[in-house]
């Protein structure tokens, strides 16, 4: 039996302000999402909040490369002592975000293990970094660039923690969800990390696509694997309230699927859930979905 462990990591630091004077509203997701009874729901033992840094930006200016570096680099090894400190009691941590640049904490503790993968469910493959800036524009914010730097590519402040470049080998990723036509897809398979887009997991089932990507995630190679998931992966026609909305997404029923499989594998470890931002979501529609997804994956 699987114990679960519900951690709240509401860091907002890898996102611009939405508007000029404000912050992004993602570090209420996991109050979102617990309003939702998601730790009953779960069955999921209470494991705390890991409470961020403040948003400030300072005088940050572009080309500077990536804004709050110093306070996600401390972020991201608090937040991975504390999924370590649960990976190793053998529990199985949900960690609710905040936006996608936690997904390094949880990088940096599985390396700190041993060698594990990234299922990635993710609108995006966040993976700007100063190599493609001519296709990304200038790296900046940390939540379009989580990928990169888990990779080791990128600012070492943030990609070499510890001396540990890269956490997770571009062999051992699998993003499921990009956009078709994603500007990125050329260079993620040129490096051997495997993606299948909407269109793919369309047309061969969500089902199917994850177990096939689960290939070569277990030992003698990686260990196991972790996964990401961000909101903005679904349609915004029912997932409106995130940063980057883009059309072209999955549907609920797919991501259910896609989710299930992955986070039933015996091989999977944790989860973390980002980038909903209540903010924009005023009738609560798109939170009270999220929470189901999440909720209804674990069998
Ligand atoms: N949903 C996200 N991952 N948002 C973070 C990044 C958003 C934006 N596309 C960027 O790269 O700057």
């Amino acid at each position: 039996m699987r114990s679960l462990v519900l951690l709240d990591a509401p860091s907002n630091l890898g996102l611009r302000p939405p508007a000029p004077g404000t912050v992004p509203g993602v570090y209420k997701l996991a109050g979102a999402l617990r309003d939702q009874g998601l730790l009953a729901r779960l069955g999921a033992r209470e494991g705390g909040v890991v409470v961020p840094p403040r948003y400030d930006r300072g005088d940050w200016k572009e080309g500077d490369g990536v804004f709050h570096a110093d306070a996600l680099a401390a972020y991201t090894v608090t937040l991975a002592d504390r999924i370590e400190r649960h990976l190793r009691a053998g529990e199985f941590p949900v960690v609710l975000g905040g936006d996608c640049s936690i997904q390094l904490g949880a990088s940096l503790a599985m390396r700190r293990l041993g060698r594990y993968g990234l299922a990635a469910i993710d609108g995006s493959a966040d993976f700007r970094h100063p190599g493609n800036e001519d296709v990304n524009g200038p790296v900046g914010a940390a939540g379009g660039e989580e990928l990169a730097l888990a990779t080791g590519r990128g600012q070492a402040a943030l990609a070499d923690l510890e001396g540990r470049s890269p956490y997770l080998r571009d062999e051992d990723v699998r993003l499921f969800g990009v956009r078709d036509g994603d500007a990125d897809l050329a260079e993620l398979r040129a490096a051997g990390i495997r993606v299948a887009t909407v269109g793919e997991i369309r047309e061969r089932g969500a089902g199917p696509a994850a177990r096939t990507a689960l290939d070569g995630l277990r030992p003698p190679a990686a260990a196991g694997f972790w996964v990401h998931l961000d909101a903005d992966v679904l349609d915004p026609s029912v997932m409106p309230a995130v940063d980057s909305p883009d059309p072209g997404g999955l549907l609920p029923d797919e991501l259910a699927e896609l989710l299930g499989v992955l986070v039933n594998s015996p091989r999977c470890v944790g989860v973390n859930v980002t980038i909903y931002d209540p903010d924009l979501d005023p009738d609560g529609r798109a939170g009270a979905l999220l929470a189901d997804l999440v909720a209804g994956a674990f069998r």
